[in-house]
């Protein structure tokens, strides 16, 4: 660990690392096969957004969903890291939003593209605050849950994950070197809507930590 405060972790990262359809009930609502093995793609730290300022909607997107999902935050880089270590790698945690711009990433879908423009724009990763490894002692446990407008449309339990946390760590460092202040989105759980310009969205972990954020648009 450097000096640096891991509780700015978003202003150090390097990487955003998602993993998708980690939840069967989640990969079921969007008609996706239930993997066998982690779905990755990648988010760069200029998605990262904190409260105060809102999600906005790309131009060229209709539709922008809400997943919400337990982020990783790794206080240890490594390559290879076994399962039996990985939560050593683990500096804390974070409620994060994979923000996604569904119609986009059905187009990119149904033409075999990647899904860059859909999940990496600027503002497509809403982050609370750094919640340090102690406070969430088991992290495969926790209810992750999100409000819009007051109404409840995500309410998971990180027990539904269909790859666990340190198997996470030990299969994605085995294809990319983790670095400290990198950022694990473990996927969503079932619920996802799209948000419309002024919707209030507030999210939490079980009484852990708390986070609201508004919606724009380019
Ligand atoms: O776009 C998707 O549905 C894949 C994904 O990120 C998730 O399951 O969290
Ligand atoms: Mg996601």
């Amino acid at each position: 660990m450097t000096s640096r405060n891991v509780s700015r972790f978003w202003e150090w990262g390097k990487k955003i690392i998602c993993v998708g359809r980690n939840y069967a009930d989640h990969a079921k609502e969007l008609n996706n096969a239930v993997p066998t093995e982690p779905v990755l793609f990648l988010k760069t730290p200029s998605a990262y957004l904190t409260e105060g300022s809102p999600i906005l909607i790309p131009k060229y997107s209709n539709s922008v969903h809400h997943e919400i999902e337990l982020g990783v935050v790794i206080g240890k880089g490594g390559t290879a890291i076994p399962q039996s270590s990985a939560m050593q790698h683990v500096a804390g945690y974070a409620l994060c939003l994979d923000m996604t711009a569904r119609d986009v990433q059905n187009d990119c879908k149904s033409k075999g593209l990647p899904w860059t423009l859909a999940k990496a724009f600027n503002t497509s990763c809403p982050v609370s605050e750094f919640i340090p490894k102690e406070r969430i002692p088991d992290p495969g446990n926790v209810t992750i849950w999100l409000k819009v407008n007051d109404q409840m449309r995500q309410n998971g339990c990180t027990s539904q994950m269909i790859f666990s946390i340190p198997f996470l760590i030990s299969y994605i460092s085995e294809i990319i070197t983790l670095e400290e202040w990198d950022l694990i989105l473990t996927g969503t759980p079932k619920g996802v809507s799209a948000v419309q310009v002024h919707d209030e969205l507030h999210a939490g972990i079980d009484d852990v930590v708390s986070m609201t954020f508004t919606v724009g648009r380019l």
